[in-house]
């Protein structure tokens, strides 16, 4: 730590406040206090002080609180200013702290130092920001969780359990001559086949998580006129999209930031799929097939009333994107609101954007398709980068499974386990690279 830069930052947010606040981290924080304060204030204690300039005046009044390290947030010397929250008084605090030997801190960098001093795992530091992001209450308790570890303690207790399957490989591997349970094949096999599933299992909930914190993409395409335009608007409550009676109104993509039951989806409309020869319906068109095979979950909307219309969607969508029929302006037509369950064990929905008949049930639909009908109570927020660390950790798992079926060479067990391993481990960073701290940290506000 003492050959650390020691930074600066206002922690609150821009503007005008009842109070501000300048933090900072490192190992000049005694030495700024002293020439700032005039002495040192006793450790975790509120001090009211006066904030001096070079020439001793005054630049505000406030609280200095000051901890020790290792018993703070970065585990570093920390020193918090909170004075009056004006942007000039704020900004004159904070170059007096600069000038007497700090420097402006990177957004993020509190944090990445409190990783850096082991005071928090990835998971947490990354919650931290989600927490601050949240746009919603679901999307905040979520958080708190994984602030509170439920994450990271998942993920330790599976690096545990790989650690021990581990030590038996390489005993294999260290010791071959030596007279070895017989059964430890078959306690390996055991011991892995547990592993996945308690990883599928936390597959499942990271993937709950993630949907949580970025939403749900829905994508809504259909035929032109099938009133595609109407149902956004009715989802997002405003008149967001034009809707008229003219086939092919819609050619931009549009969307809106939508909220059910604290799960927040971000729902598109699209063009009308049609061959047309006008250049910019044909530019709609591909924008909208594109869209489609980014959803996390398509709308099929289908005019009811268009006794010439095929319900049925075209044959060349995205087979691996799950899609759900909608049958609109059941107004015009004698079919009931609400789902329609049909021979082949799928669902259809039928609504009518004009009057809201059965929006109720195609929003209960779309937070159990995110599977959300009820909080499991283990949730946690996730992100994108945990997934992958995990599915990644799946795989290799499921290599090293095959390899032990396969009673392949014990090389290349281990090989497969301890890429397993290292998977795992980049989620709380157990194993980090640079890069990856700098992409996880580089998105938080600055001062934190
Ligand atoms: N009666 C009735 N009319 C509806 C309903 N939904 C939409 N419409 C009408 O159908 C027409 C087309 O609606 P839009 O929402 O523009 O349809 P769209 O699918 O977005 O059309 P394009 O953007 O042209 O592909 C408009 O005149 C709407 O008022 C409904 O539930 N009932
Ligand atoms: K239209
Ligand atoms: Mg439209």
């Amino acid at each position: 730590m003492s050959g650390r830069e020691t930074i600066a930052a206002v922690a609150t947010p821009p503007g005008v406040g009842a109070v501000g606040i300048v933090r900072v981290s490192g190992p000049a924080v005694p030495d700024i206090a002293l020439h700032l304060l005039g002495r040192l204030p006793a450790p975790r204690q509120a001090l009211l002080a006066d904030f001096r300039a070079d020439d001793a005046e005054s630049i505000d009044q406030g609280l200095a609180l000051y901890f020790p390290a290792p018993h703070s947030f970065t585990g570093e010397h920390v020193l918090e200013l909170q004075g009056h929250g004006g942007p000039v008084v704020l900004d004159r605090l904070l170059a007096r702290v600069l000038a007497l030997g700090a420097r402006a801190a990177r957004p993020g960098e509190f944090s990445e130092r409190a990783f850096l001093e082991g005071k928090l795992d990835l998971t947490r530091a990354e919650a931290i920001a989600d927490l601050i992001a949240s746009g919603t209450e679901q999307q905040a308790r979520l958080a708190a969780r994984s602030l509170s570890g439920a994450l990271a303690r998942q993920v330790d207790e599976l690096l545990e359990a790989l650690t021990r399957v581990r030590v038996l490989v390489e005993a294999s591997l260290d010791f071959p001559d030596e007279d070895l349970d017989p059964d430890l094949p078959s306690g390996i096999a055991a011991d892995l086949g547990r592993l996945r599933t308690d990883l599928d299992t936390l597959l499942i909930t990271a993937q709950r998580g993630e949907r949580l914190r970025d939403g749900l993409m829905v994508v809504l395409a259909g035929a032109p006129n099938a009133g595609k335009s109407s149902l956004l608007n009715a989802l997002a409550e405003t008149d967001r999209a034009i809707v008229t009676p003219v086939p092919g109104t819609t050619r931009d993509l549009l969307h809106a930031d939508v909220q059910i039951d604290g799960l927040p989806l971000r729902v598109f409309d699209t063009a009308g799929l049609r061959l047309s020869p006008d250049p910019v319906e044909q530019e709609g068109v591909r924008r909208a097939r594109e869209q489609i095979d980014r959803a996390d979950l398509v709308l099929w909307i289908v005019d009811d009333a268009d006794q010439a219309g095929d319900a049925a969607p075209p044959t060349d969508l995205p087979p691996q994107v799950p899609l759900l029929t909608i049958h609109n302006k059941i107004d015009l037509t004698a079919r009931a609101p609400g789902e329609h369950p049909r021979a082949d064990g799928t669902m259809q929905l039928a609504c009518s954007a004009t009057t809201g008949a059965g929006l109720d049930s195609l929003r209960r639909a779309l937070t159990r398709h995110a599977g959300l009908g009820t909080d499991a109570g283990g949730d946690f927020s996730a992100r994108r980068r945990h997934l992958d660390a995990l599915r990644r950790t799946r795989e290799h798992l499921a290599a090293a499974a095959q390899a032990q079926a396969d009673a392949a060479p014990p090389e290349l067990l281990a090989e497969d386990l301890r890429l397993a391993q290292d998977s795992l481990g980049e989620i709380t960073g157990a194993v980090s690279s640079d890069d990856l701290l700098g992409r996880i940290f580089s998105e938080f506000c600055i001062g934190k």
